[in-house]
């Protein structure tokens, strides 16, 4: 805490500094235009304060920033903001493999509205469309491995954005530090909270072996590369969500009507599906 406390106000310093200097690059500017320094620059802030009032101002901005953006599905509104003007609710569900995350969501989807977002499901069917990332995708779900960040994010931008719905279960998400991160800047959305499902490696191994969805990466080899990916990659994020209070820790090894219960309770928040 103190590290970022001491980072902000270096921060603030240097701004400030440069403030001070674009001041006199202005101020030279304005000699050169004729006119005292000082009142030039009392003349370029009032400019600039005007500029800040004219909404023409910010849609010239906007157009300048979205000129240089390549990527065409990228759906903002006038603010930067995605998806438009659409107040999302996300909660992010984490937990090993096999851990009952896709178990717990289709019954919080039931009891509280939700739309299941499973980033493992969205991988699946992307393979199965047969789009040209299908292979690396497939290869790298055999080993266990993490699909790069800007497909899996890519995915749920477009599920998010083709759903009538506003609030999300995005499940399995974000497994690294990349995925939070990439999420994070393209979408600009802030978990409401972290649903962590804390399970132990010899409860998940026999779960998964017993899941029989004819997963090619429900194997014993593969399971052992997921839970030292879930370790090395994953844990890291559900402690940085942690460390912001965010995490909503649940014991994972009870029968499934019993986690719901604890569910529940932290599902309290919102209002529960009217039936
Ligand atoms: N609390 C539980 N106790 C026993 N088995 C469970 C429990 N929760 C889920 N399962 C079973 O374990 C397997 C893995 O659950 P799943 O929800 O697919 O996990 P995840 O989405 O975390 O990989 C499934 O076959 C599921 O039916
Ligand atoms: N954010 C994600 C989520 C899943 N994947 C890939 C890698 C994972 O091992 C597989 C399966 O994930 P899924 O969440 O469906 O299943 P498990 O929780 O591992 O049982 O998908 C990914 O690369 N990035």
């Amino acid at each position: 805490m103190g590290v970022e406390r001491g980072t902000g106000g270096q921060r603030r310093t240097i701004k400030a500094k440069n403030r001070g200097e674009e001041d006199k690059k202005r101020g030279n500017k304005a000699e050169e235009l004729g006119g005292t320094p000082m009142a030039a620059v009392r003349r370029i802030r009032l400019q600039l304060a005007v500029n800040l009032l004219n909404p023409y101002y910010f849609a010239i901005q906007n157009i300048a920033v979205m000129g240089t953006n390549t990527d065409s599905s990228m759906i903002q509104d006038s603010n930067g903001a995605f998806p438009g003007d659409r107040k999302i609710t996300v909660v992010f569900v984490l937990g090993g493999p096999g851990s009952g995350k896709g178990t717990q969501c289709s019954k919080i989807v039931e009891n509280f509205g939700f739309t299941h977002l499973s980033a493992g499901d969205l991988l699946r069917a992307e393979i199965k469309s047969g789009s040209e990332n299908g292979t690396m995708i497939s290869n790298m779900i055999k080993e266990g491995k993490i699909v790069p960040s800007e497909v899996t994010v890519e995915l749920l931008k477009k599920a998010i954005l083709e759903s009538g719905n506003n609030k999300f279960l995005i499940d399995g998400f974000p497994r690294n530090e990349e995925n939070r991160a990439t999420f994070e800047n393209v979408t600009k959305l802030e978990p409401e909270f972290i649903l962590f499902f804390d399970c132990s490696e010899e409860e998940m191994e026999q779960r998964l072996l017993g899941r029989n969805q004819g997963r090619d990466d429900d194997n014993i080899e593969t399971i052992r590369k997921r839970f030292r990916v879930f370790i090395e990659s994953s844990l890291p994020v559900i402690e940085y969500y942690d460390q912001k209070g965010k995490v909503r820790k649940i014991d994972a090894m009870k029968p499934i009507d019993d986690i719901f219960e604890d569910v529940k309770a932290i599902f309290a928040v919102f209002p529960a599906k009217v039936l």
